[in-house]
């Protein structure tokens, strides 16, 4: 029986993706939250699906299956049972805004066909919704103090993030942001309990609910014994190291972990928004994340004396050590912008490094980094490019848009 997770490498043939298409929850972002939700703009609803929907239609031109996150979800939550215990978790998970007004809600939620219902968690709800006769709170009646019983989701268009794909099995994660931080439960409920995956026992490395924080925008399989995972604004040196272990004690085919040290900083928030690989020996790479003489903080995490430790050995050099664990001769770092001051802060902003490989050498990315594509595609690079004004406000790319769970072996 085929397994239906397998990804070993950043850029084997893409044959299985996890989207989620934008809806409601960004029309629920307004000036004053926009900050606590992780976004620098709103998108205009109709244009970022417009966009999106071409992301997806340039994958399954290439023969990817894209698979929709909500579809999955409300396939999993058709059985009664499994629904109740879902939306009883998701509110004890939105506990801030649900406080005292969870029978009243989960009520209103079960009001719902499940489809709409899975696009109202995710889109929030407000407590204009919920009729004044069924509030008991103070702060029920406080819409104009805070407008939310249920946060939107604006950010799970970015899939990359609650849950990885490494080998057959995943991580799911704690993500770091309270924003963000219920999104992995979508993973937890799909791999447990869709048709497609819960026969499978599909081993899940590190949980969400392990204490530290990692994010798969900071999570890239470099090939099949290595994984490079960025120490990062999201992704903690703790939950790496738990990561590694489990990885090394449940054989997996991982034998070592490069944690790339990277400055804590809203643009770089994930390796993958300074570093993807694009082809078996070319990587895109935002130069403002190395040292002068392309110095960086590199620990390679491999087996230790026993199961409670890994062996640390560091290194300097990002290209030096790509070499080491690929057993290459030569890599090639391709500069996001062209290394230009400003060409490359202003496309790294809007995700230049952030491509979605689909095969070596063969990648997606937004259209709006027109000096990084140019750049890539004079290194012998297929690039096809995706329309991206609206999509990019939310501070991620093709990469961090996708979710791989199958990919050929290279
Ligand atoms: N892998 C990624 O870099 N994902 C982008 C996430 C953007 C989102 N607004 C966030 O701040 O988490």
């Amino acid at each position: 029986m085929r397994h239906p997770i397998h990804v070993t490498s950043e850029i084997g043939e893409l044959k299985t993706v996890l989207l989620h298409r934008p809806g409601k929850e960004v029309e629920n972002l307004t000036p004053e939250f926009l900050h606590k939700l992780l976004f620098d703009d709103i998108p205009y609803l109709p244009t970022i699906q417009k966009e999106h929907d071409y992301f997806a239609n340039a994958l399954k031109n290439r023969g990817v299956e894209v698979l929709y996150l909500e579809n999955l979800l409300t396939e999993v939550l058709s059985s009664e049972e499994i629904r109740l215990q879902f939306i009883d978790q998701f509110l004890a998970e939105s506990k801030s805004n649900v406080n005292g007004a969870r029978e009243t809600l989960k009520e209103y939620l079960l009001s719902f066909p499940t489809d709409q219902m899975v696009d109202k968690m995710i889109a929030g709800v407000m407590k204009t919704e919920i009729e004044e006769g069924k509030k008991t709170h103070l702060y029920e009646f406080m819409a104009d103090h805070y407008p939310f019983y249920l946060d939107p989701m604006p950010n799970l268009y970015f899939t990359r993030d609650p849950a990885a794909a490494i080998g057959n099995g995943l991580s799911i994660n704690r993500m770091r942001e309270g924003a963000r931080r219920r999104e992995s439960m979508f993973m937890e409920y799909i791999i447990k309990y869709h048709p497609r995956f819960a026969k499978h026992d599909v081993p899940v490395w590190l949980n969400r609910d392990y204490e530290f924080a990692i994010e798969g925008g900071d999570e890239l399989i470099l090939s099949k014994s290595t994984v490079a995972i960025g120490v990062s604004a999201r992704t903690s040196a703790r939950a790496i190291e738990k990561l590694a272990l489990n990885l090394f004690k449940r054989q997996s085919d991982i034998t070592k972990i490069v944690a790339v040290e990277i400055p804590k900083s809203r643009a770089f928030m994930h390796l993958d928004t300074v570093f993807t690989m694009v082809d078996y020996d070319k990587f895109t790479i935002h130069p403002a994340i190395q040292g002068p003489d392309g110095n960086m903080r590199i620990y390679i995490l491999e087996k230790g004396k026993d199961s409670e430790h890994v062996k640390i050995t560091e290194r300097s050099n990002l290209t030096e050590c790509l070499k080491e664990v690929l057993g290459l001769d030569e890599i090639q770092l391709i500069p996001c912008g062209g290394g230009d001051v400003i060409a490359s802060a202003r496309e790294q902003w809007n995700d230049g490094s952030n491509t979605l490989a689909i095969s070596p050498g063969v990648v997606v990315t937004y259209d709006r980094n027109y000096v990084s594509n140019e750049l890539l595609r004079a290194s012998g690079i297929e690039v096809i490019e995706v329309p991206s004004s609206e999509l990019s406000r939310g501070r991620g790319g093709p990469r961090c848009m996708s979710m791989p769970i199958m990919r050929e072996d290279i």
